[in-house]
C-alpha cells in the first residue's frame, strides 16, 4: 500500500462505529476502490473504518495529553496520582497507555456529553445537587407519610419527629449484621461462578452467582428467628430509624466508592462520572466494577442486602399486620403483596446470571445514585404496599384475589421470558434454540434481535415488569395514592432508562440501531408508546 497513510500492520487507534470511541487496532488492508482500511480489533473483530476514523497512535495520544493539560484544576491534580497516567508518563508510547489515554478521553467526552443531556435539565451537574438532596428527603416524606391515617401528597411538611429519635446504635448494629450475613453468604464457595461480558479490556470479570442459595438461608434463618421468640416486628415499629442507619451506611461506602476511584487505571472507569464535577461523578458513580479482591461491590450491593432485604422487610410487615388487627393469619391483599414480590426477587437472584447483561453492570459506575439505590430506596420504598397495609386493611373477594393473580401472572411471563431470551442470545448469538429469530448485524460484530420478544417493542422486559407492578397496586385499593407510588415511580425510571439505552445503542450501533427502531416502532406499549 505505497500511497495510502496508514500502512499494512500498523498499530493505530481506530474510531468504534457510530461512537466517539477509539481503541487500538491493526491495520490489516485498504481497499483503493472503497478507499477503505479493514482493521482488526484486540478481540479479532474486523471492521471497515474511513481514513477520518484512524488516527495514529502517537499523535492521537499526544493529543489526548495537550487536551486534558488544559482543563480543570481538579484533572490536573488526579494526573500525577493515577496508576494509569503514571503508565503513559513513563513508557509514553506502550500501546497499554495509548489505549488507556483513548478510553479516559472518550469516557470524559461520553460523560460530557451525558452530564449535558438532562432528564428536565435534572440528570446535570447542577441536578446531582438537586437528587442528592431530594432522593433522601423523598424516602423520609414517604415514610413518614406511611404510618398517617390518611396518607396524602397534600399533608406537608409531614409532621417530623424530634430529630434525636432519628438515630438508634441498635438500629445501626442490625442493619451493619444484615449486610455482613449477606456478605458472608456471598463468599462462600458455594453456587456457580458465571462469567460477566466483556470489558473494553478484553478481560471477562468472574462471579459468583449463589443468590438463590442467599436467599434461601436467610429465610430459613428469618423464619428460625421466629420459632426462637424473636419479634421481627421490630422491623415495622422502627422503620424509620432502620432506614436512617442504611442511608448512613450507603453515604459512607459512597464516599469511599468515590476515594478509591481516584487511583484506579483508566481503563476501569465508566463511561458516564468521569466529567470532573466533583458531585456529579460522586453521584453517578465512577469506577465500572470497584472489586476488593474478587469481592465485586456492585453485584453484591445490587443483588443482596437490599433485595433479598426487602422480602424480609415484607415479611416483617405481615406479622406487623396480624398483631396490630388482631389477625391469626396475614389479609389475602398482604399475601399477593408478600407472595408476588418475593417471586420477583426470587426469580431475579435464581436467574442472576442475567444482570450481568444489563445497563447497570454492564456500563454505569457504582457511585452514590446506585449505592443508595440498592440499599436504601429498593428496601425501604418498595415495601410500601405492605407497610400501608399494616394499618389500612383492604379487604379483596376471591374474585378480584384470581384477577390480579392472573394479572401478575401475565406480567411475569412478558418479563422472564424477554430477559431470558436477551440473556441466552447476548450469551451465545448462535445458541440453536434461538435460530428461528431474525437478527441485524451492527457494526461492533454483535447482532440486534429483531423478532421473538425483542421484535414486539423494543422494551419488552419493561412491560412485563409494568404490569407486574400494576399488580402489586391493585392489592391495596384505590383509597390512597400511596400504594401505587411503587407504579408511578417504576414508570417514570423505565421511560427515562428506555431514553437513555436508546441514546447508549444509537451511539454504540449507529445506522443498526436506526434500523432496529424502525422495524420495530413502539418503545414499551405496543401501538401506544
Ligand atoms: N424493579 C426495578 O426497580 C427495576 C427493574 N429493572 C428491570 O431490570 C431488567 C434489566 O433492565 P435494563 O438493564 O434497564 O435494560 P435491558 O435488560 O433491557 O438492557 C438493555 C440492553 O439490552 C441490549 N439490547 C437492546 N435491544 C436489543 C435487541 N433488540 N437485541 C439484543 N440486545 C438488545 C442492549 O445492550 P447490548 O447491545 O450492549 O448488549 C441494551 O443496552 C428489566 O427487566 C427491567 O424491567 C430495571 C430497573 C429497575
Ligand atoms: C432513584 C434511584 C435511586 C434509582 C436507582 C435505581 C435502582 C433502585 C434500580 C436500578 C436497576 C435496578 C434493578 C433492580 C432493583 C432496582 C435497581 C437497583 C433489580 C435487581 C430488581 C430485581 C429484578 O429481577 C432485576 C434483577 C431484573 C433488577 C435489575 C435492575
Amino acid at each position: 500500500m505505497p500511497t495510502v497513510k496508514y500502512q499494512k500492520d500498523e498499530t493505530v487507534m481506530g474510531r468504534w462505529p457510530g461512537s466517539s470511541l477509539y481503541y487500538q487496532v491493526k491495520v490489516v488492508g485498504f481497499d483503493s476502490k472503497s478507499q477503505l482500511y479493514t482493521v482488526i480489533y484486540k478481540d479479532g473483530t474486523e471492521l471497515e473504518l474511513k481514513e477520518q476514523d484512524i488516527r495514529s497512535a502517537a499523535g492521537f495520544q499526544l493529543r489526548s495529553r495537550s487536551r486534558s493539560r488544559s482543563r480543570s484544576p481538579g484533572r490536573r491534580r488526579s494526573r500525577s496520582r493515577s496508576p494509569a497516567r503514571t503508565t503513559r508518563r513513563s513508557s509514553s508510547r506502550t500501546a497499554a497507555a495509548v489505549a488507556a489515554a483513548a478510553i479516559t478521553e472518550s469516557a470524559k467526552e461520553s460523560s460530557r456529553k451525558d452530564a449535558k443531556s438532562t432528564l428536565l435539565g435534572l440528570w446535570s451537574p447542577s441536578g446531582a445537587y438537586f437528587w442528592l438532596l431530594f432522593l433522601p428527603a423523598w424516602v423520609l416524606f414517604l415514610l413518614l407519610q406511611v404510618n398517617m391515617e390518611d396518607p396524602s401528597l397534600v399533608n406537608f411538611p409531614p409532621p417530623l419527629p424530634p430529630l434525636e429519635t432519628l438515630w438508634d446504635t441498635q438500629a445501626f448494629g442490625i442493619v451493619i449484621l444484615w449486610i455482613l450475613f449477606q456478605a458472608l453468604l456471598y463468599v462462600l464457595p458455594v453456587g456457580k461462578v458465571s462469567e460477566g461480558m466483556p470489558l473494553r479490556t478484553g478481560e471477562r470479570l468472574k462471579y459468583r452467582t449463589n443468590g438463590f442459595f442467599a436467599i434461601v438461608v436467610s429465610a430459613l434463618v428469618a423464619v428460625a428467628a421466629v420459632y426462637q421468640g424473636i419479634d421481627l416486628t421490630y422491623i415495622h415499629s422502627n422503620f424509620l430509624q432502620l432506614s436512617v442507619a442504611t442511608f448512613l451506611i450507603s453515604v459512607l461506602l459512597s464516599i469511599y466508592l468515590y476515594i478509591r476511584s481516584r487511583y484506579v487505571s483508566a481503563d476501569q472507569l465508566a463511561l458516564g462520572g468521569n466529567s470532573g464535577n466533583v458531585v456529579y461523578d460522586f453521584f453517578k458513580g465512577r469506577e465500572l466494577n470497584p472489586r476488593i479482591k474478587n469481592f465485586d461491590l456492585k453485584f453484591f450491593c445490587e443483588m443482596r442486602p437490599g433485595l433479598i432485604g426487602w422480602c424480609l422487610i415484607n415479611f416483617a410487615m405481615a406479622l406487623a399486620e396480624m398483631k396490630q388487627q388482631g389477625l391469626d393469619a396475614p389479609s389475602y391483599a398482604m399475601i399477593l403483596v408478600n407472595v408476588f414480590q418475593l417471586l420477583y426477587v426470587v426469580d431475579g437472584l435464581w436467574n442472576e446470571e442475567a444482570i450481568l447483561t444489563t445497563m447497570d453492570l454492564m456500563h454505569d459506575g457504582f457511585g452514590f445514585m446506585l449505592a443508595f439505590g440498592d440499599l436504601v430506596w429498593v428496601p425501604f420504598t418498595y415495601t410500601l404496599q405492605a407497610y400501608y397495609l399494616v394499618s389500612h386493611p383492604n379487604p379483596l373477594s376471591p374474585l378480584v384475589v384470581a384477577l390480579i393473580v392472573t394479572l401478575k401472572l401475565v406480567g411475569f411471563y412478558i418479563f422472564r421470558k424477554s430477559n431470558s431470551e436477551k440473556n441466552a442470545f447476548r450469551r451465545n448469538p448462535s445458541d440453536p434454540t434461538l435460530s428461528y429469530l431474525k437478527t441485524i448485524p451492527t457494526a461492533t460484530g454483535k447482532s440486534l434481535l429483531v423478532s421473538g420478544w425483542w421484535g414486539v417493542v423494543r422494551h419488552p422486559n419493561y412491560l412485563g415488569d409494568l404490569i407486574m407492578a400494576l399488580a402489586w397496586s391493585l392489592p391495596c385499593g384505590f383509597s390512597h395514592l400511596l400504594p401505587w407510588y411503587y407504579m408511578i415511580y417504576f414508570i417514570i425510571l423505565l421511560v427515562h432508562r428506555d431514553s437513555r439505552d436508546m441514546s447508549n445503542c444509537r451511539r454504540k450501533y449507529g445506522s443498526a440501531w436506526d434500523e432496529y427502531c424502525r422495524t420495530v416502532r413502539y418503545r414499551i406499549i405496543p401501538r401506544v408508546y
